[in-house]
């Protein structure tokens, strides 16, 4: 598990409300602005790489659940770090960790997952920049998403670290890329261009760049205008039932699984090596 390997390698808008949210303590997790249209951009700002933490993936889904109060038309998930979407969850949250931050971390993962997957508003992501694992699933629960061409790579590397991806994983990615695509991905742990990423469904629109990702965002958003809102969650949902339905009677059990994963003292061997693997790039980078 979590087997050693080589580490890889301002958005124009409207704002007419702009609200820091209280849920974090020093400075704000994401900025939250929402233009004239209705339409609210939830920039993700946790320096360097967006990892996802407690902290982020509730104030994620506290936005969401305020965009929804207030009737937003949609949301678009994006970030404020050049270059990176997310680097999927936060590594340190995974690392030795003590049992009751871990099943708090394994809720606040399945409640913005599920909370997205089954939200009333139209929701999308702009791409820009590296989005893996973790934040692939997140990017999967929304409805679109745009990706800029060039260095941006998304996918789902459980793999190649060493872990079956949970089966939830697999059946979200499935419902998105279909079954032999799908396969082909989590077998190989591809990490996709946007180009690619496209062929197989993984994304809808390739962006030029994080602008333009964005304005796609709006445009697709917008395809909504001419639909009633009510009607249109009532079909979203109802499309979606059966995968939160299944997702609700499991939930125990994936959370068993997950702290078993997390807590198996082979995965924490890896993932030292690992997390040192990711801090040694830096210092050889730095020579
Ligand atoms: C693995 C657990 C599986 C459990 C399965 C169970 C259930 C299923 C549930 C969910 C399914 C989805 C699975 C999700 C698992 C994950 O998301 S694990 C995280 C996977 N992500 C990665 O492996 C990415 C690792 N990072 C990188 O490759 C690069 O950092 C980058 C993102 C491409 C950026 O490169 P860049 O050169 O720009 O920056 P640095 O590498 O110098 O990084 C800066 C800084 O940030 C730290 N860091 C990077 N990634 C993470 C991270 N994910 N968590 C925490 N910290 C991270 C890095 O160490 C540097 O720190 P510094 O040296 O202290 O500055």
């Amino acid at each position: 598990m979590f087997h050693l390997r080589k580490v890889s390698r301002d958005v124009a808008r409207v704002a007419v409300k702009t609200r820091r949210l209280s849920s974090a303590p020093e400075r704000s997790l994401v900025d939250l602005s929402v233009d004239k249209e209705g339409i609210a951009i939830v920039q993700m700002q946790r320096a360097p790489v967006n990892s996802l933490n407690i902290e982020l993936m509730r104030t994620i889904c506290d936005s969401v659940s305020d965009l929804e109060k207030d009737k937003c038309k949609g949301m678009i998930l994006t970030s404020a770090s050049p270059n990176i979407f997310s680097a999927g969850m936060d590594l340190m949250e995974l690392h030795n960790p003590d049992m009751k931050r871990l099943e708090e971390f394994s809720k606040s993962m399945f409640d913005l997952v599920l909370k997205l997957f089954g939200s009333k508003i139209v929701t999308t992501a702009a791409i820009d920049g590296y989005s893996g694992a973790g934040a692939c699933v997140v990017a999967l629960a929304l409805d679109y998403r745009s990706m800029t061409a060039g260095k941006a790579r998304i996918g789902l590397n459980d793999t190649a670290v060493g872990i079956p991806p949970a089966k939830w994983v697999a059946d979200l990615m499935t419902r998105t890329m279909g079954q032999r695509n799908t396969e082909l991905a989590l077998t190989s742990s591809f990490m996709f261009p946007a180009e690619r990423a496209l062929q197989v469904g993984l994304v809808d629109e390739v962006a030029k760049d994080k602008e333009d990702a964005v304005e796609r965002c709006k445009k697709f958003i917008k395809l909504y205008d001419n639909i009633l809102p009510a009607v249109r969650t009532h079909t979203k949902l109802s499309l979606r039932q059966d995968f939160i339905v299944e997702f609700e009677k499991n939930r125990e059990q994936y959370l068993k699984d997950f702290m078993n994963t997390i807590t198996n003292p082979a995965f924490q061997n890896g993932l030292d090596i690992y997390i040192s693997s990711l801090k040694q790039k830096k210092v050889k980078a730095a020579a």
